[in-house]
């Protein structure tokens, strides 16, 4: 298990992560998920010790990663990946992560085989790495002592398609044996298809969180004047009707169908206040990346206003 709670941070006078709470569950994925800048790796590195909260607290299998005695043993962590010693090679790397974290020697083989690294991969320096490769690396530093959990930050960062296929896999595996994965991305693509639940940082707050198929119910129909000067008036007269509204920065409106509404609805109500529509869809096909841009534009909008 992997808890955050009420973790805040600023640089200066700039809030950076603002109370932000989330847990993960053992057996699961969850994606945390957000625009470049939002506060993903400033949150990922109070929850690893590295950067001290000013309020909150995060703790992994219990305790907070500061006060295990071997953290390497409980969660395996993947942050920087440029930040490895690129003159040594790549067996030699984890060779002193596996002294370091009390493993046997012979995990090392194992790890590198893992990732796809065994072979003449292993024995070069990691400063002829290219991104991908360091990233493998990474993944099986984090995976040396054979923790609990994982967290990873943009892991899929330099991995080819056919590498993403793979940490899928490998990230699949681990849930089902019962471990706990946490991963960044600023790409909702590349966490669709891996994760299980997700937490959406927006500007520093969580945006939206839950299980991914909760959340992609929470998606519905897409609307759009052709006058952007009617927008305002299209927003008024849906949620004149009940209906949660959310708007994007391009004039696109997305109405929650949760609360009932459906598209032939939204087109009687533009019609009876004569507003010509530009788009009216489900926005099923594209649920998700509708929900993570609404939900971010959103976030971004409320905290000009403020
Ligand atoms: N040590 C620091 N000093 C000052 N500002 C910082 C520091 N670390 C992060 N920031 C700022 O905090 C904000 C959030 O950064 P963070 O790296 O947490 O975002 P992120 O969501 O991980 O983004 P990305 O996807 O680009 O890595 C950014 O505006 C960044 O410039």
């Amino acid at each position: 298990m992997i808890t955050a709670e009420h973790l805040t941070r600023s640089y200066g006078a700039t809030p950076v992560v603002s109370d932000v709470s989330f847990a993960c569950a053992p057996g699961t994925i969850t994606g945390f998920l957000g625009p470049n800048g939002a506060g993903k790796s400033t949150t990922l590195r109070m929850i690893t010790g590295l950067t001290r909260p000013d309020r909150g607290s995060a703790t992994v299998a219990g305790t907070s990663f500061a006060r295990l005695p071997n953290p390497a043993r409980v969660v395996g962590t993947l942050l920087d990946p440029t930040a490895m010693h690129s003159g040594r090679s790549g067996r030699a790397t984890l060779a002193i992560t596996a002294r370091t974290a009390g493993v046997p020697l012979a995990r090392v083989g194992e790890a590198l085989e893992l990732v796809g690294l065994a072979g003449p991969a292993a024995e070069k320096r990691v400063g002829q790495y290219s991104l991908g490769m360091r990233q493998r690396l990474g993944i099986a530093q984090a995976l040396l002592a054979e923790p609990q959990a994982l967290i990873l930050d943009e892991p899929a960062n330099g991995l080819d398609p056919e590498g993403i296929a793979w940490m899928r896999r490998l990230l699949r595996d681990f849930a089902d044996r019962g471990g706990t994965v946490l991963l960044s991305s600023h790409l909702l693509h590349e966490v669709q298809a891996t994760v299980d639940h997700l937490v959406v940082i927006a500007g520093g707050r969580v945006a939206a969180a839950g299980a991914m198929q909760d959340l992609l119910a929470t998606s519905g129909v897409v609307v759009r004047a052709v006058d952007a000067g009617a927008t305002a008036t299209l927003e008024r007269a849906l949620v004149g009707t009940g209906a949660q509204v959310t708007r994007a920065d391009d004039g696109a409106l997305t109405v929650d169908t949760a609360t009932g509404i459906d598209a032939p609805t939204v087109g009687r109500l533009a019609l009876q206040h004569g507003i010509a529509l530009g788009e009216l869809r489900s926005s099923d096909a594209t649920g998700l990346e509708e929900l993570f841009f609404s939900l971010t534009t959103a976030t971004t909008a409320s905290e000009e206003a403020a």
